[in-house]
């Protein structure tokens, strides 16, 4: 068995391992929680704005503890308000940036979004490096090559990023991202939306976590031109100091994810609450692969602006696609979505190629389950070859230190005839509220202990 290091510590929240008594079939509904990305990016965000931040329905996953713990020891007051995951940030008269939280900061890469909103108001300052579940290599570069048309520049130590900011930059104008990254796009959003003049921002992303930021941006009063585009206009103001009030829209990961569960188990449930504009293409793939779905009139997400949808999906014989499938920047199947296809795909007819060229190391976790008796071949670090259908036999597993291939295996284990042990699953607790829980009440065999 893999022993992993990093992300397989105590757990802060939940237990630490799963028995999962496979072969259930589940039934009834479940609603899609709001998403980590945007949680994590609209915590970042709050420190540009002197008034207090309230967010509705904050998903209560370890992510997000993390950025609040970071944020607790820099001055922020936070509390949560009711038991729906409603959060009220007030930020002090002045960080003390001399107090960060290293130990919580160093367990998320999300750390590296301060940068943008801190460059505004402090000419020097050191944030513990970014770290997250273990992918293989993940660059800041492009975050470094488009902050430092806003001054800053970085120094990196073996443990802290060293911000120094100039005083007087000339207008950064048009920014070109060297790649269409989310939370580059992010930080340089940030960034601009402080900058007292427009800042153009080509080659962003237009994910939907860029696009949740946007949505409460404007709330404080920043005009962005181009939502939804890959070319995004800032209209920053200087201080921003307003009382907010956003809810962040559902996680189409998290979506995705139910859907998968639903397919593996060949059950019939229906998942509410779907960004349905960013599982598209998921669904349309999965579609020629056989799949039989419905889904319900189209409705709005609390912030006013995502359109959601109930999916309800049906049992279904699949077949193997005839191309291989790959993520691609939004619009494209989502990069946190690809892992699903390797259990999607064990459930098909035939043999199906799947291409993670974003993750050094990422795709290499998903062998995991042939210890449930799939038929999963890594052919290099970034292309596996899936054949299916499989006979799933229960088995004992150690998470991988990496959120999506870790749910996964736990799907996989809900097919798997016998009992299967998953252990050390805080990785999952990091982007995941309460999902074994919530699987139960679907009618899976799922005992945490
Ligand atoms: C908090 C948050 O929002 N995290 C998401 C964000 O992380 P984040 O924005 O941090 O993603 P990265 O910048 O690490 O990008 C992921 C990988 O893709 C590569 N890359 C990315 C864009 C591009 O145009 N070309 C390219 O090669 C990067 O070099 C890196 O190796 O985006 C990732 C990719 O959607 C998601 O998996 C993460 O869940
Ligand atoms: C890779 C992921 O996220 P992060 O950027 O938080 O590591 C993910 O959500 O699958």
């Amino acid at each position: 068995m893999f022993e992993y290091g990093g992300e397989t510590g105590i757990p802060a929240t939940g237990p630490r391992h799963l028995r999962v008594r496979g072969g259930a079939v589940l039934s009834g509904s479940i609603d899609v929680k709001t998403s980590k990305n945007a949680g994590v990016a609209l915590l970042c965000a709050s420190l540009l704005n002197r008034g207090t931040t309230t967010l509705r329905r904050v998903a209560r996953i370890e992510e997000v503890n993390r950025i609040l713990r970071v944020l607790g020891s820099m001055g922020v007051a936070y509390e949560w308000i009711g038991d729906d995951g409603d959060l009220r940030l007030t930020p002090p008269e002045r960080l003390d940036l001399t107090r960060i939280d290293a130990d919580a900061a160093r367990r998320t890469r999300s750390i590296i979004m301060f940068l943008g909103p801190l460059l505004h108001d402090y000419a020097e300052f050191e944030l513990p490096f970014a770290g997250g579940c273990e992918l293989g290599d993940r660059t800041v570069e492009p975050h470094m090559v488009a902050l430092r048309r806003f001054g800053l520049s970085v120094e990196s130590s073996r443990s802290a990023y060293r911000a120094t900011v100039k005083d007087q930059v000339d207008p950064p104008g048009t920014i070109v991202l060297t790649e269409r990254g989310d939370t580059v796009t992010e930080n340089a959003v940030m960034a601009a939306a402080r900058y007292p003049a427009p800042t153009v921002i080509r080659n962003a992303s237009c994910n939907y976590m860029v696009q949740d930021l946007c949505f409460f941006l404007e709330r404080l009063g920043v005009r962005i031109d181009g939502v939804g585009t890959t070319t995004l206009t800032v209209h920053g103001r200087e201080d921003i100091d307003v009382p907010v009030d956003y809810a962040p829209s559902e996680d189409p990961i998290e979506a995705w994810s139910l859907v998968s569960a639903a397919v593996v188990t060949a059950s019939e449930i229906t998942v509410r609450r779907v960004p349905i504009e960013f599982v598209e293409i998921e669904l349309a793939l999965t579609e020629e692969m056989g799949l039989v779905y419905s889904r319900s009139d189209e409705y709005l997400a609390a912030n006013g602006r995502t359109r959601l949808a109930d999916l309800t999906v049906y049992p279904s014989p699949l077949r193997a696609p005839m191309d291989k499938i790959h993520p691609m920047p939004f619009p494209g199947l989502n990069i946190d979505n690809l892992p699903f296809f390797a259990l999607i795909a064990s459930c098909a007819e035939g043999s199906t190629m799947i291409h993670d060229w974003v993750y050094e190391n990422r795709a290499i976790y998903l062998t995991e389950l042939n210890r449930l008796g799939a038929k999963v071949r890594l052919l290099d670090p970034h292309r596996l070859a899936v054949a299916g259908p499989v006979d799933w036999n229960g088995a004992e597993v150690v998470c991988p230190p990496a959120l999506r291939p870790a749910v996964v295996l736990l799907l996989g284990m809900l097919r798997a005839g016998g009992t299967s042990e998953l252990r050390h699953i805080n990785v999952i607790h990091r982007g995941y509220e309460q999902l074994a829980e919530r699987l139960q009440l679907l009618g899976a065999e799922i005992e945490p202990f």
